[in-house]
């Protein structure tokens, strides 16, 4: 689905030039589960952002199916992420001012073929709550309102920058758990990165980061259930 080669990304701060990835190729799969693990600063963000349009590489290649994404101008890689990127992010940014409903009817009505609010939430297991402000939920059930609202354009891919990072680990496996369905029931390619090494077990694949590169790839052979992992 995804193939990027040689990648690299250095971000320039005045004199300071900070080398986040130094030539990376990477390919992911169709329908394929992935953990991205590694220190922090090792460049996992900077490359799952320019792998969904948010950024761009300094040099190196993405496409995306037989597109050449790292070649599209602004308007075309925006309608990129629009048609084919769901994101999940640490800190879920939903607008406080809107039910959860809401929120995920937010992005739907900026979506070609969307599944109806209430649809996504009950996928995320919220059906009870599509009435209720951010304020109004915990952090498990924001978090999975962001994970509808990602969901309900039918993305091809779910980009997940530390879903669990701000959770307890009861309620991360929760998240974890629903992100599992989505991609067995809706078979979305989901990427996730995190701290928490134990995770790397529900994945297909680990790649593993170091210093701005690919340190390994790892395959499991029996992957676990979200709900048999325990940190
Ligand atoms: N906008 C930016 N300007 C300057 N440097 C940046 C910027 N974004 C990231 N960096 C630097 O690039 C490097 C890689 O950052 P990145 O966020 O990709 O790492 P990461 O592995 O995702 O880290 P974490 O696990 O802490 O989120 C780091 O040294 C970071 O400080």
């Amino acid at each position: 689905m995804f193939t990027a080669r040689d990648v690299s990304k250095v971000y320039h701060s005045g004199e300071v030039e900070v080398v986040a990835l130094a030539g990376i190729d990477l390919d992911l799969y169709p329908g394929e589960m992935v953990v991205l693990l590694g220190p922090s600063g090792s460049g996992k963000s900077t490359l799952l952002n320019i792998i969904g349009g948010l950024d761009r590489a300094s040099t190196g290649t993405v496409r995306f199916r037989d597109e050449q994404i790292s070649d599209y101008p602004e308007w075309k890689l925006t309608r990129y992420r629009r048609a084919h990127v769901g994101f999940v992010f640490q800190f879920y940014n939903l607008i406080p001012s809107l039910t959860a409903r809401e929120n995920v009817a937010l992005v739907a009505e900026i979506s070609k073929n969307p599944m109806p609010p209430e649809e996504a939430l009950e996928m995320v297991g919220l059906k009870h709550r599509l009435d209720h402000f951010p304020a109004q939920m915990s952090g498990g059930e924001q978090q999975r309102v962001a994970i509808a609202r990602a969901i309900a354009k039918r993305p091809d891919v779910l980009f997940c920058d530390e879903p669990t990072g701000a959770l307890d680990s009861k309620t991360g496996i929760l998240v974890l758990d629903v992100l599992y369905r989505i991609n067995a029931e809706l078979g979305a390619t989901i990427a996730i990165i995190t701290h928490n090494a134990d995770i790397r077990k529900i994945a297909h694949r680990v790649i593993s980061f170091r210093d701005g590169t690919i340190e390994g790839v790892e395959r499991n052979e029996t992957r676990l259930k979200p709900t048999d992992i325990q940190w």
